[in-house]
């Protein structure tokens, strides 16, 4: 039995030596390789936290004291410290989540792995706990480096530095990476930082030899440290968050317990705001993540545990194809530059960025900022393409309305990750996109169903030159080429059937959910229902041809990978509606909740998304006429 085994509460953690806290660290580690490797997750970001997270449990008391986690996918060893040791179905549904969970534990606080908000909200309950009382309470705000390049952090910043008696400990995690190398100015400082790890070898050294020699030395070691402000802008110029008004303590070895028990209890005794920095390496400790040049194992599938290689093929589809076009839209047009929110690879811009490195710009985690970046660009005669994750456009909604739109700026939004994406839980799905986009007025918006349409809305989107256009599409493999009988009105027709039961219904897929539409309109024509199904590329605005296809239909259906909630079918309704058709508009998509983690898949199921769950929706409708409806039901 290992000393993981014999932690079952963070109080367990208090009692061991030094020599056994290294010994758990190494079992964690192993740990966290065998699990992860099973299961898929973020193994880099995990292993890089092993010694900081213990420490932080060693010195502060959580659920007394808060924990966050910004992102949050950094929190296993967080949960294998609080009672959480089952990792066999992480991140998959019914097993733990693969960030903070309330419904798992009193010691997990935010849930959201949108960056950048930690601070926030420790901001928030040091503050609740200075009104309440609970002035011993300390909070403490887990923030990469990354995250710390996010516009909110530095608000945050702003507002804890206006109190010197909050209790609120800011810990740095840097490991110098998002997932590639941590850019900006920012990032330059904390390198200055971290490669001045003098002051606190200085003080250490200060402190074992001068003060045990005698009152002249204790003398010397107090002159020194009186002069501390001096000799730290001389070995560690972190005048920047001292000026801020938060105290410094670092950089500190991230991997060296007792270093890091020695800084938190600094920090802890402060009493004030206090920042201490943390230098970590990404997938430390397993060197097929540390030789890992793109991003350390940041987000790893299913792999071997041994090498490190993927268990399963490539897994992203889309971003391949989208990886490929927008280097052949680059070599024709000049004026294209690509923007990223430090994810790169992750969205396909790699290839892009080899071969136009000038014209490629990665901002850091500031999705506002590359938004309003992007308008001032298209002002000056570029066309930014912006390439996210769809839910992260989330954030940056004023800016795509106020900053470009407004100005009819010709910025384009290529939006990965679209839809249902299942095991990184609720915040992680991209279901809010088309809802949101549809409301900005100029804004078009495409979600292609296949490569074909995929490359020719990337090509048609970057030709707008006076409006924000967005071009979004799932995360994971591309389906089949689904190839059109005819264009009617600019819109697809992908199937059509007579049917014998007299009842007439339009079924219009949005984007990738083309395919669950081409197996529900068989379905119906089971049923006898004469059927068209139909997929516009381009659904924001509401394409004409598709409201003309309307007329004279008992019912349209529409299935769409977004909320249903003012989505494309919504629009459509309305639309339609205001053009006199009176054929009622059934909307199937994403309800308006938070999907727990689970496999896109099961969530697709769960939301009533299967084929075989639509058609039977669609044929018990009232809408349709009522002959022999359990007749029509029974052929299914
Ligand atoms: C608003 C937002 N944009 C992008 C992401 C995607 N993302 C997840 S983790 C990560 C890198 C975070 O880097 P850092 O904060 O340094 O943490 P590390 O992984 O290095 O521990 C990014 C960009 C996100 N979660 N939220
Ligand atoms: C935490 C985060 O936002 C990303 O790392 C995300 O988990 C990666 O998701 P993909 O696996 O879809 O790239
Ligand atoms: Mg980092």
């Amino acid at each position: 039995m290992g000393l993981l085994d014999r932690i079952s509460t963070p109080a367990d953690l208090r009692r061991l030596t030094t020599a056994q806290v290294e010994e758990l660290a190494a079992e964690v580690r192993s740990f966290l390789v065998q699990a992860v490797s099973q299961t898929g997750g973020h193994l880099g970001p995990n292993l890089g936290v092993v010694e900081l997270t213990i420490a932080i449990h060693r010195v502060f008391e959580s659920p007394r004291d808060s924990f966050i986690f910004d992102t949050g996918h950094q929190s296993y060893v967080h949960k294998l410290l609080t009672g959480r040791q089952d990792f066999a179905a992480l991140r998959r549904r019914e097993g733990l989540s693969g960030y903070p969970s309330r419904a798992e534990s009193e010691h997990d606080i935010v849930e959201n792995s949108h960056a950048s908000t930690a601070l926030s909200w420790a901001d928030g309950i040091a503050k609740a706990n200075m009104l309440k009382g609970h002035r011993d309470r300390h909070v403490v705000a887990v923030i990469g480096d990354g995250a710390l390049t996010g516009g909110m952090a530095w608000e945050a910043i702003n507002n804890i530095t206006a109190s010197q008696d909050q209790r609120l400990v800011v810990i740095v995690n840097d490991n110098g990476r998002s997932y590639a190398p941590t850019i900006g100015g920012l990032a330059h400082h904390l390198d200055t930082l971290r490669t001045t790890r003098g002051y606190e070898q200085f003080l250490d050294w200060g402190r074992r030899t001068l003060r045990r020699s005698g009152p002249p030395g204790r003398l010397a070691y107090d002159a020194l440290h009186g002069l501390k402000k001096g000799i730290k802008d001389v070995v560690a110029p972190q005048g920047m968050f001292e000026d801020l008004g938060l105290k410094y303590v670092g950089p500190v070895d991230g991997h060296d317990g007792e270093a890091l028990d020695r800084a938190l209890s600094r920090a802890k005794a402060f009493g004030g705001p206090v920042l201490v920095h943390v230098i970590t390496e990404k997938g430390r400790g397993y060197s097929p993540a540390e030789q890992d040049v793109a991003d350390r194992f940041h987000a790893v599938g299913v792999i071997h545990p041994e090498t490190g290689l993927p268990v399963a093929p490539s897994r992203f589809g889309w971003t391949k194809v989208f990886a490929d076009e927008i280097v052949k839209i680059g070599e024709e047009r000049t004026d294209v530059v690509a923007i990223t929110a430090a994810m790169l690879a992750p969205v396909g811009l790699a290839p892009f960025a080899a071969r136009f490195p000038e014209r490629t710009f990665d901002v850091g985690i500031a999705e506002q900022h590359a938004a309003t970046s992007a308008a001032g660009m298209a002002f000056a005669g570029l066309h930014p393409v912006v390439a996210l994750y769809a839910t992260f456009l989330n954030r940056a909604f004023d800016q795509v309305l106020m900053d470009i739109a407004l100005h009819r700026a010709g910025v384009t939004f290529v939006l990965d990750r679209a839809g249902i994406t299942g095991d990184d839980g609720a915040s992680h799905n991209g279901m809010w996109d088309m809802a949101l986009m549809r409301i900005v007025p100029g804004l078009r918006l495409a979600a292609p169903r296949d490569e074909p349409t995929m490359r020719r809305a990337l090509r048609e989107a970057v030709a707008v030159d006076d409006a924000p256009t967005v071009v979004r599409y799932p995360k994971g493999p591309l389906g089949p080429e689904l190839p059109a009988l005819e264009t009617v009105g600019g819109v697809d027709v992908l199937t059509r059937s007579q049917g014998s039961a007299g009842a007439r219904v339009l079924v219009v897929g949005v984007g990738a959910m083309a395919a669950t539409a081409v197996e529900v309109g068989s379905l119906l024509a089971d049923g006898g229902i004469d059927v068209e199904v139909v997929s516009p590329t381009w659904v924001v605005p509401t394409p004409g041809g598709l409201v003309d296809l309307c007329a004279d239909r008992d019912l349209v259906v529409t299935i769409e990978d977004g909320i249903v909630a003012g989505g494309v079918g919504a629009l459509l309704a309305e639309t339609a509606a205001r053009a006199g058709h009176r054929a009622p508009v059934r909307q199937f998509g994403i309800p308006a909740v938070f999907l727990d983690h689970a496999s896109r898949d099961q969530v697709v199921e769960a939301s009533g998304l299967r084929p075989a769950d639509v058609a039977a929706a669609v044929l018990a409708d009232s809408a349709l006429p009522s002959s022999d409806e359990a007749d029509r039901t029974a052929r299914l």
